[in-house]
């Protein structure tokens, strides 16, 4: 099997037939201060809304080191370390390719934030988050990330990309993509 597919992870014959975008979205993490850096996103796909930091995946490079490249690109920052938390399947109506952005959390970074021509960062508390100004999935697999679970998650979202109808939300063990 592909090592990038999720077929193993998510199996009903809707989302089989359907296309994908890879994304990657990437938080770096304080741990020392219990602090999360948020994007507040300038341009483009959910502008004004804060959000990690990533991006489209290009084909030469794999998952994770786009996740390195956005970081970087967006944030300024570079990662030491850096592990897949989180797998999220994002559907819209009308759309028929689906986003698969793979979550991941980098708890050692080289530099500073900076703000970029894409994000403006903000550290924020990982228990005060601001979802009122973040995508509306965000509050209900960030207690996964508390947690320290890995999860796997559906959300299929209305035409107006705000609300969503219906979701599927799990922990996994393991997220094993290249
Ligand atoms: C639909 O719900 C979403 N929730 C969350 N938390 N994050 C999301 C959602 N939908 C998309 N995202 C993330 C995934 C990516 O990190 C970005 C979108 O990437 P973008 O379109 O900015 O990709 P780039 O390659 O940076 O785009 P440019 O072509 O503008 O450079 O949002």
């Amino acid at each position: 099997m592909d090592p990038r597919s999720v077929a193993r992870f998510v199996e009903d014959a809707e989302h089989q037939a359907m296309a994908h975008r890879l994304y990657t979205l990437v938080f770096p993490m304080d741990e020392q201060n219990d602090r999360v850096l948020l994007g507040m996103k300038k341009r483009g796909f959910g502008r004004d809304k804060l959000n990690g930091f990533g991006g489209k995946v290009e084909a030469n490079e794999t998952i994770t080191k786009g996740a390195e490249r956005e970081l970087t690109e967006e944030s300024g920052l570079v990662t030491k370390s850096i592990k897949q938390c989180g797998l999220l399947l994002f559907y819209f109506e009308k759309d028929p390719v689906a986003m698969e952005v793979h979550v991941f959390l980098v708890d050692r970074y080289e530099g500073a934030a900076v703000e970029t021509d894409e994000m403006r960062p903000q550290w924020f508390g990982i228990r005060d988050m601001p979802f009122e100004r973040m995508w509306a999935d965000d509050s209900h697999w960030w207690p996964y990330v508390l947690r320290g679970q890995k999860f796997v998650g559906q959300f299929w979202f209305k035409a107006d990309q705000v609300t969503f109808t219906q979701h599927t939300l799990r922990a996994v063990d393991s997220l094993d993509f290249a």
